[in-house]
């Protein structure tokens, strides 16, 4: 047989089995053999390698056979339909999600291919009767995937039962079944959430007539759409450790459920993601529940009738979901706080409150993060940003050079250009432009990244001389307390309250502004293009 045929044969298999690792040495050997061999030396230890482990996988083999026929075992049956009701069996589901994931059905010499749920996804399927062999707290047990058909006496009909059956030596079965049977659970919970297709809900609007017939009933408020929105985290431009600090949070927020049950809290984590329009935050909100595989609940405030509206969509949200409000800043502000009231007709302050961080969250299931977008949180009532109700703010600003950097390889595919140069200078005068508006000038011009980078040097040149006239009222000097995108985005220095990084940030503005107008070059400044603060 041609040898390369041959490997592309075989080429498919996972070598861990004794078969495919016979196939393997068989055309090592043979590939060996027929061509002539420029490292003469080393054949004789390859063929001593291949064989020696060809013969350890199959001693092994030899030693589970034994070891199988002295110990006693134990079957145990987990079938697809419970008994009494003919209801499908949630453990059968479980077992099935988790055994098509072990590495060993990856080894098996015959297995199904279906697709996924995702689009375009294949995942592996154990056939009928197929063995299936895995191990846990030392102990080896196995599966096999049994189809039985059944001949129903009374119905004359032929029907197909399908059971897993679980072969575990009796002496294993008391020390481990119950935490393998928790171990199944969790392992199956966390294969379902990261393969799921992704929802994104949106509340209805509750017209009076559809309240009043259905008085004694709890209407659906929610309607549902595929989560479609292709931004990532990687997508995203953003400040690389931000980035980073964000993801750690939300995994240790994932693994953290013991800890807050210990702590008698709600399992729920919430961010505020501010800054001016155009700078990501909606398009992170998506970006983060694909990267943890919740659910979107998007709620639209001027949908919700009243404080018990707003309780019934808390409610109606499942557990391992996102919730999302989106621009607080217009709803509730702080001249609100004396009247109790949101700037919505039937929403008060304290319905919005009690939403955050409210009993009712422990009602509805919890593993819930909260997110709320607003453009300024200068403006906004304090007890909203309280620790508990917000855990996590999150600044996105407009753009600096790194994430012109960001964007430009996102775009155009470009790590560098010779305009880049320019860029930064522009950069360093204080000129700056949003995330959304810099993207739209390169996808729009990228089939030319030298014309898409002008319109983008010319873009930051308009937006920083508007700047500078706007500024010039005030003697050329901005001002920290200026309540401009300048003071929003001086923001991102503050940490534990410390108010003076900002006019640092302004010096140095002003600064790169002079030395650019001297003609002298600039070196690069530290910008920071977000901050995670932390209120606990
Ligand atoms: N930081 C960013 N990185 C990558 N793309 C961005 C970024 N910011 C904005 N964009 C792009 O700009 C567009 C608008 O962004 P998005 O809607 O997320 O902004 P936003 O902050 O939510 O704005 P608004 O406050 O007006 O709601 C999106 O198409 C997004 O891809
Ligand atoms: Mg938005």
């Amino acid at each position: 047989m041609d040898p390369m045929r041959f490997f592309f044969k075989i080429s498919f298999q996972p070598i861990t089995t004794a078969s495919s690792l016979y196939s393997y040495t068989f055309f090592l050997l043979h590939s060996i053999n027929t061509s002539k061999n420029v490292h003469g030396a080393q054949e004789p230890t390859v063929r001593l390698f291949l064989y020696r482990t060809a013969i350890t996988l199959r001693l092994k083999k030899w030693g589970h056979w034994v070891e199988d026929r002295i110990h006693v075992h134990q079957t145990l049956k987990v079938p697809e339909l419970n008994e009494d009701s003919q209801e499908i069996n949630i453990f059968y589901r479980k077992v099935s999600t988790y055994l098509n994931s072990l590495s060993s059905i990856e080894d098996s010499d015959f297995t199904n291919l279906v697709s996924g749920k995702k689009p375009n996804s294949v995942v592996l399927s154990l056939d009928d009767d197929q063995k299936v062999a895995d191990t846990f707290l030392g102990a080896r047990l196995s599966w096999t995937n049994k189809l039985e058909h059944i001949n129903d006496e009374i119905n004359k009909i032929n029907v197909s039962k399908k059971t897993f059956i679980l072969k575990i030596k009796k002496k294993d079965k008391r020390r481990i079944l119950q935490a393998y049977i928790q171990h199944i659970y969790r392992a199956a919970e966390d294969i379902e959430t990261r393969c799921k297709e992704l929802k994104l809900y949106m509340n209805m609007m509750t017209s009076s007539s559809l309240l009043s017939a259905c008085d004694n009933r709890i209407v659906n408020r929610w309607s549902s759409v595929r989560l479609s929105h292709p931004a990532t985290l990687e997508s995203i431009a953003m400040d690389s450790d931000l980035k980073k600090k964000v993801k750690s949070d939300l995994e240790l927020f994932l693994k953290s459920k013991q800890y807050y049950h210990r702590l008698g809290r709600v399992w729920k984590r919430s961010y505020l993601l501010y800054g001016p329009s155009g700078t990501g935050k909606s398009s992170f909100i998506a970006a983060i529940a694909k990267f943890i595989s919740y659910d979107v609940y998007d709620i639209d405030l001027s949908k919700v009738k009243d404080d018990s509206d707003l309780k019934m969509l808390l409610l109606q949200t499942t557990s391992r979901s996102i919730i999302v409000i989106e621009d607080l800043d217009r709803f509730v502000t702080s001249n609100n706080s004396n009247s109790n009231s949101s700037n919505l007709s039937g929403i008060s302050l304290s319905g919005i409150l009690n939403f955050m961080d409210g009993i009712l969250n422990s009602c509805c299931g919890d593993e819930k993060i909260m997110i709320f977008t607003m453009n300024t949180k200068e403006k906004i009532d304090q007890a909203v940003l309280r620790p508990g109700r917000i855990d996590v703010h999150l600044y996105f600003p407009l753009c600096n050079f790194n994430s012109f950097k960001t964007l430009a390889n996102n775009c155009l595919g470009l790590k560098d250009h010779k305009l880049f140069s320019q860029v930064e200078e522009i950069f360093l005068t204080g000129a700056t432009i949003s995330p959304a508006e810099m993207s739209e000038l390169m996808i729009s011009n990228r089939g030319s990244p030298g014309r898409a980078l002008r319109s983008v040097i010319t873009a930051l040149q308009i937006n920083g001389d508007a700047r500078l006239s706007s500024s010039s009222g005030k003697n050329g000097v901005l001002l920290p307390d200026d309540t401009s995108s300048v003071a929003e985005d001086s923001s991102a220095y503050v940490m534990d309250g410390n108010c003076s990084v900002p006019v640092v940030k302004e010096i140095q503005k002003l600064y790169g502004l002079l030395r650019m107008k001297s003609g002298k070059k600039v070196g690069p400044s530290d910008q920071f293009s977000g901050s995670i603060e932390r209120s606990r």
